[in-house]
């Protein structure tokens, strides 16, 4: 303490409070590390010299006015400002080194949190030094830990496992090829059945972020209640019970990797502007907590319907819509592509019977010409799936057309004439079991789609004795 302070500490008593200010005000200046101060805003309104040169600014006075968050991508500074409660011992991760914080709240002299200040301990303070080192050790079992679940994340296709030559797939595995090497967001788009995950989880894998973890989610199969957390995780004491410690959402578990969203078309729309933030910000705010965390994750979303037709019938957000559809790939159905039949079963077949640890089985000619007769409103799922059974079914090494008599949905004879009210009837069966299934088993949606009323829709389903309980992909509706 220079001469000059203690003789004004002694002579003048009613200055204490300045002096002591002073005190305080050299001891961060000089002492401390680090030493940052925000105002309400969490806009830094003072940072001492040292902070400012670990910062890699030249001048503190570069950082004045500026969200605490644009220099300090971790702080947690917004939080005190928002309990008015201090943060007393914290370690923080800056540019990969570790330091020991402390911040605390200033307040008026009506208690109201007017700023708060934010202390660097380095890890040169000796006492600190048992705390670190403890610190390291957890930090780097956790991300062993991490690494170990990103490889349990990994996408196992490849674009060598999307069959197909015909030109529609062609097309479609060239823009594939294309979005892999460009780091936009992707939009696929095509019926149940088509290949999309797939597809994506090959964009992924020829990706520069192919060693990074592919998450997917079905946004359809979740409940709305349930998931934003599922996306953005939950803060640790945001809830009682199971979720109290915390947890990552698929966001967090994609860091850096890729992050699949099925089924986006029916996304709320609440949930639909929390996505268009994300996207824009690259930036996720777990439910509970008020700290954003910067997430480096590629979108690959998927939809069954048309996401403009949404779009249009104000089912979906547009500007959501036009940051999904940065490159847009349509994955043809099955129908458009028939010269992909043979090679497709061939593979199908092989893997079925790879998994189940059958013999190998092909195809007639016979059974080739029957299954390119059917429409296939489920796709490639549906085939594997008549296949898998026809090899569970039969033991013939050659399945032949009469292994899929029983598992066609409808099997056309070309060959045979009905009468036109017999196939007309059989015509509008089809339609609503395609309809039904390109809408994920939503009948309004079918419905609209059909061009007809929900009641019409329901009146003709019912009139042609169609099963209830029928699911889309299933292969056993009449
Ligand atoms: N081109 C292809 N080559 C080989 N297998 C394919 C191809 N396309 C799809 N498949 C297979 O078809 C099945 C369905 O594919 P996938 O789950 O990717 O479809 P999807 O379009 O995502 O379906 P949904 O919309 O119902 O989620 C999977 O078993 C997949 O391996």
């Amino acid at each position: 303490m220079s001469l000059d302070l203690q003789l004004r500490l002694l002579d003048e008593p009613h200055h204490l409070q300045s002096v002591l200010r002073e005190v305080f005000f050299d001891l961060f200046e000089r002492q401390l590390e680090g030493a940052i101060m925000v105002n309400r805003d969490a806009r830094v309104v003072w940072l001492n010299d040292r902070y400012a040169t670990l910062l890699g600014l030249a001048s503190p006075l570069d950082a004045l006015g500026a969200p605490i968050e644009t220099l300090i991508p971790h702080s947690r500074l917004r939080e005190v400002l928002a309990t008015g409660e201090p943060i007393l011992l914290d370690v923080m991760d800056y540019r990969h080194q570790m330091f020991v914080v402390t911040r605390f709240p200033v307040k008026n002299a009506h208690n109201e949190v007017i700023g708060a200040i934010g202390i660097l301990l380095y890890e040169r303070w000796e006492p600190l030094k048992p705390l670190l080192a403890k610190f390291k050790l957890l930090q780097s079992e956790l991300d062993q830990a991490r690494r170990e679940l990103g490889k349990q994340r990994r996408a196992v296709y490849g674009l060598d496992d999307i069959i197909g030559q015909s030109p529609a797939c062609q097309q479609m595995k060239c823009l594939a090829q294309r979005a892999a090497q460009l780091d936009a967001t992707v939009l696929l788009e095509g019926e149940t059945g088509t290949g999309k995950e797939l597809l994506a989880q090959a964009i992924h894998n020829t990706s520069s972020r192919a060693d990074m973890p592919f998450v997917a989610l079905n946004v359809a199969a979740i409940p709305d209640t349930l998931l934003e957390a599922e996306l953005f995780g939950v803060s640790a004491g945001a809830y009682t019970g199971a979720d109290r410690k915390g947890r990552d959402g698929k966001f967090k578990l994609a860091d850096g990797g890729t992050l699949f969203l099925d089924e986006i078309g029916d996304l709320s729309p609440a949930l639909q502007v929390k996505l268009l933030r994300v996207l824009q910000e690259q930036e996720i705010e777990p439910l509970g907590s008020n700290r954003l965390l910067r997430i480096d994750v590629r979108i690959i979303a998927a939809t069954s319907h048309r996401l403009a037709d949404r779009v249009t019938a104000g089912l979906f957000r547009a500007d959501l819509f036009y940051r999904l559809n940065v490159l847009l790939i349509v994955l043809p159905r099955l129908c458009d592509r028939q010269t992909d039949l043979p090679a497709l079963c061939q593979h199908l077949l092989q893997q079925i019977t790879d998994r189940a640890g059958l013999a190998t089985r092909s195809l007639t000619a016979g059974a080739l010409a029957c299954l390119a007769r059917q429409r296939w409103p489920g796709n490639i799922r549906q085939l594997r799936n008549v296949l898998e059974q026809a090899c569970l079914h039969s033991d013939r090494h050659r399945l032949d057309a009469c292994d899929f008599d029983q598992l066609l949905p409808d099997p056309v004879a070309a060959d045979t004439i009905a009468p036109l009210q017999e196939t007309l009837a059989q015509a509008e069966r089809q339609a609503l079991q395609a309809a039904l299934i390109a809408c994920g088993g939503n009948r309004t949606e079918a419905a609209k789609r059909l061009g007809i009323s929900r009641a019409t829709f329901y009146e003709k389903w019912q009139r042609h004795g169609m099963l209830e309980a029928q699911q889309p992909g299933s292969t056993t509706w009449r």
